[in-house]
């Protein structure tokens, strides 16, 4: 059995389990199940704090897990990252009072306030910057509210709660983040196991950010549609039985679909479709 880290609560707990429930894996249906076997796939899920995970996956108890790069990273734990999965996305910055101070360079006998103390603590000494780290759980823009310290690092997506709190970001992000799978550091790369998790969440990748689109188009107009729409190996090209004309059959972004209907519409191209994909392997 395959024996995964899911986050049990906040940001990635419900988008990881969608895109596991998307990759035909069975979730929990009660959010205070621990464990759960899907004898089927021959999975075993483990939901865990997200923090905890990379201690789990690094320690070798768990195979892989999906976590955020900052957890990861802040957890120093022995795991890497070995896909990325497009949700959670933040990053990672220094906020303060405006007039405090203009980046890190500035923060020399200051102190900081995070979640993440492990990831400032490296930023400050990578950057020669001598200042004391205070580690909370959360809601750390109060921290500056109340004195306890005078800039705060934290988890920015919208930047709404730092303004709300009268802060402003200063200096260039530490991290950019998402949801990550990762592996135990030194775990062999050729588990087949680990390589069927790894197809499936691709493919569930794929068939959220791309369409299949059909069209038919004249002969002589073929090379210039299929330049817009080279799919991923190549179109689909077959005879229709209107002579001079074919059917065109081609993988392209979901964001750019109707762009490109557009286009092959003014070139000529017409009965332009596109369908969903539900899954796929590559
Ligand atoms: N507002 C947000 N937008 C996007 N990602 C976020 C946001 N807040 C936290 N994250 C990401 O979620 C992960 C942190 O998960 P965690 O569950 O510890 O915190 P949370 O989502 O803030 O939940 P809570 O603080 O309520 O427990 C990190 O990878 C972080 O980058
Ligand atoms: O830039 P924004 O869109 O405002 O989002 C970022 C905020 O979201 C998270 O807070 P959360 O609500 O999880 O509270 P926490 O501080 O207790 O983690 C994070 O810690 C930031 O405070
Ligand atoms: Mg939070």
């Amino acid at each position: 059995m395959l024996r995964i880290a899911v986050p049990n609560k906040g940001s990635l707990s419900e988008p990881a389990s969608a895109m596991l429930h998307e990759a035909g894996y069975r979730q929990r249906k009660d959010r205070r199940e621990l464990v759960l076997v899907d004898a089927e796939n021959e999975v075993e899920f483990f939901f865990l704090r997200p923090r905890d995970i990379a201690v789990y996956v690094g320690s070798g108890k768990l195979d892989i897990g999906i976590t955020g790069r900052d957890l990861l990273l802040d957890s120093g734990s022995p795991a890497e990252e070995i896909l990325q999965l497009g949700f959670a996305g933040s990053t990672f910055r220094y906020a303060t009072r405006p007039g405090t101070a203009k980046d890190v360079s500035e923060f020399g006998g200051m102190t900081i306030a995070t979640s993440f103390s492990g990831l400032v603590r490296q930023h400050l000494a990578d950057n020669g910057v001598d200042a004391s780290v205070v580690h909370l759980d959360g809601a750390v823009e109060t921290a500056i509210q109340l004195g306890v310290a005078e800039i705060i690092a934290d988890v920015v997506e919208t930047g709404t709660t730092l303004r709300n709190a009268g802060l402003e970001i200063i200096g260039e992000p530490i991290l950019k983040s998402e949801a990550v799978v990762i592996r135990g550091t030194g775990a062999p790369d050729d588990d087949p196991k680990v390589r069927q998790f790894l197809r499936r969440m691709q493919g569930v990748l794929v068939a959220r950010r791309y369409v299949m689109m059909d069209y038919d188009i004249r002969v002589e107009h073929v090379e210039k549609a299929v330049g817009l729409t080279p799919g991923l190996e190549s179109p689909t090209v077959s005879p229709l039985h209107h002579e001079g004309w074919v059917a065109v059959r081609s993988m392209v972004p979901s964001k750019d679909a109707q762009r490109i209907m557009d286009e092959l519409y003014d070139l000529g191209a017409r009965a332009i479709l596109t369908t969903g994909i539900h899954a796929c392997r590559l």
